[in-house]
């Protein structure tokens, strides 16, 4: 990470060229989740319960509204658990000393989290529970 003071590093300046600033663009947004992927261990629990879910929508053979909805709740989950890590981060850089507003932002940004898996938890019920239970 650039330094406060420092000048930007070579590879943090944008390259020449919409598409160049495009592909640069996709190539950051990827390293972010790969970054949260392997210092969040909440972000492996979700990748492994998307494993699952894919597996089931397979297995129950849904449909594709079925599909569709299953994947805004997937992503729903992996948005929030996202922006919950950035904003821990950024708090942290922010306000690494004990203050309200802090704590503030940080449990609002897991209220989040939670009012995204509840959602997921209410359509994965609703998805599968009849295909699972009126076999
Ligand atoms: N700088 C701070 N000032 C005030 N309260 C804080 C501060 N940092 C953390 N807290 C409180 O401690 C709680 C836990 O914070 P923490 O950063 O450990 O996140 P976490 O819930 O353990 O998330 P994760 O498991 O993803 O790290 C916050 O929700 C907040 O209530």
């Amino acid at each position: 990470m650039a330094e406060f003071g420092q000048p930007t590093p070579d590879r943090l300046r944008p390259p020449d060229g919409l598409w160049r600033r495009r592909v640069a663009s996709f190539g950051h947004a990827g390293r972010g989740v790969w970054s949260a992927l392997r210092s969040e261990v909440h972000m492996r629990y979700h990748a492994v319960a998307t494993a699952v879910v894919v597996g089931l929508g397979f297995y129950c053979s849904i449909s594709r509204l079925e599909w569709a909805l299953v994947a805004l709740a997937v992503a729903g989950v992996w948005t929030a658990e996202m922006l919950n890590t950035a904003i821990e981060a950024l708090t942290d850089l922010a306000s690494p000393d004990f203050h309200p507003l802090a704590g503030k932002a940080k449990d609002i940004a897991a209220g989040a989290v939670l009012l995204a898996a509840a959602g997921a938890a209410a359509v994965g019920a609703l998805v599968f529970g009849p295909h699972l239970f009126s076999r």
